[in-house]
């Protein structure tokens, strides 16, 4: 037969290429371009990537999925989960984790897999194999949600995230996008114009899931771990089936994975001073801070009240809340 041969990266850009012209499009508070799919706006760099990763990932009973919207502690989770997982693979001081960092041991499913071929290559990974995503709970694929894979979700209060995404995107140089103001980046993140929001129906859809699959769907808060965060790596390891023994607990195995996954550890780890992260960031940009109210240097007493309507608004009767401005109180 003669014609030209088209392989599947080729047909699946141009499938992708066709349904992106249909989208809605806004500037978020990035300054980047931002595509309306399935009620979230997800950010040009990843929207195909989302679109794959829907269309044609296949779970697997053992995986474990990692979501977040951007800047709630999904580096941290990575870290956190990697290391319980694989503790009885190799000691922590020879950890993998150490020079290929939490973005090179958990792969994100929308950034870092590019085409359905990639997809079956995971195939081959250890079991349990471990995913990240900042895909809503409504767009994930009906293998995750219908197999008996785990999902934990990570959130944080959005004062936090929001001034953790406004510094991390000002210090991203951009070629063709300008940076935007503190306050019109605000702006936009009211209106729910930033990667994967509005935060409100991120949030809602992992919780009102976790509510009704709570075998299936862990939900944790930043500033929960951040207090007190051996109970919360126990309940992780407990939730992945992976219990720490007594033995484990007598030798201090919790508080040592607790302190190589402090942020100020992982700062220091090899893979954060040399290496890159996601789409060729440099890995030291996806550990600033890692405190909580960090927001209150930088943000008006009307813009945290303006905050917390919002969520008093969109969250209501729903049973989830942050109490922003006294949990700040209480921190300091
Ligand atoms: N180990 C650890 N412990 C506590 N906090 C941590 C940790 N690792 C990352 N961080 C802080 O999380 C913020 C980055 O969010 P994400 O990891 O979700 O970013 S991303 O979605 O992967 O781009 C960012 O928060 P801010 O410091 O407030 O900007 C990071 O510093």
């Amino acid at each position: 037969m003669g014609g030209v041969e088209i392989t599947v990266e080729e047909e699946q850009r141009d499938e992708s290429q066709e349904l992106l012209q249909d989208l809605p499009t806004e500037i978020g508070m990035g300054g980047n371009l931002l595509y309306l799919y399935q009620g979230f706006w997800c950010p040009q760099v990843s929207i195909k990537g989302m679109m794959l990763f829907q269309k044609h990932f296949k779970a697997q009973e053992t995986d474990l999925i990692l979501a977040s919207i951007p800047k709630s502690g999904t580096t941290w989770l990575k870290a956190l989960t990697y290391t319980i997982v694989n503790r009885s693979r190799h000691s922590l001081e020879k950890s993998p984790l150490l020079t290929n960092g939490p973005h090179g041991v958990v792969p994100f499913l929308e950034f870092d897999i590019s085409s359905r071929n990639q997809f079956q290559e995971q195939d081959k990974l250890p079991e349990p194999r471990i995913f990240g995503t900042h895909s809503p709970y409504t767009a994930l694929p009906c293998s995750v949600k219908d197999s008996g894979s785990k999902i934990v979700y990570v959130c944080r209060n959005p004062l936090d995230m929001f001034i953790s995404y406004w510094k991390f995107s000002v210090n991203i140089p951009k070629e063709n996008e300008k940076h935007l103001s503190l306050g019109d980046a605000f702006d936009k993140f009211c209106q729910g114009l930033h990667g994967y929001g509005p935060f409100w129906d991120h949030l809602l859809g992992y919780w009102k899931a976790s509510l009704e699959r709570p075998d299936k769907v862990l939900f944790l808060k930043y500033e929960d771990i951040k207090k007190n965060n051996v109970p919360y790596i126990k309940k992780l390891a407990n939730f992945l089936g992976l219990p720490f023994s007594v033995e484990e607990e007598e030798q201090g195995l919790i508080e040592e994975t607790s302190r190589l996954c402090s942020v100020e550890s992982m700062k220091n780890h090899e893979s954060t001073r040399t290496g890159t992260g996601p789409l060729g960031i440099p890995a030291s940009a996806f550990l600033r801070k890692g405190e909580v109210g960090d927001s209150l240097n930088y943000l008006t007493p009307s813009m945290v009240s303006r905050v917390e309507n919002l969520i008093q608004e969109k969250l209501q009767d729903s049973g989830l809340s942050f109490c922003l401005s006294s949990a700040f109180q209480n921190s300091a």
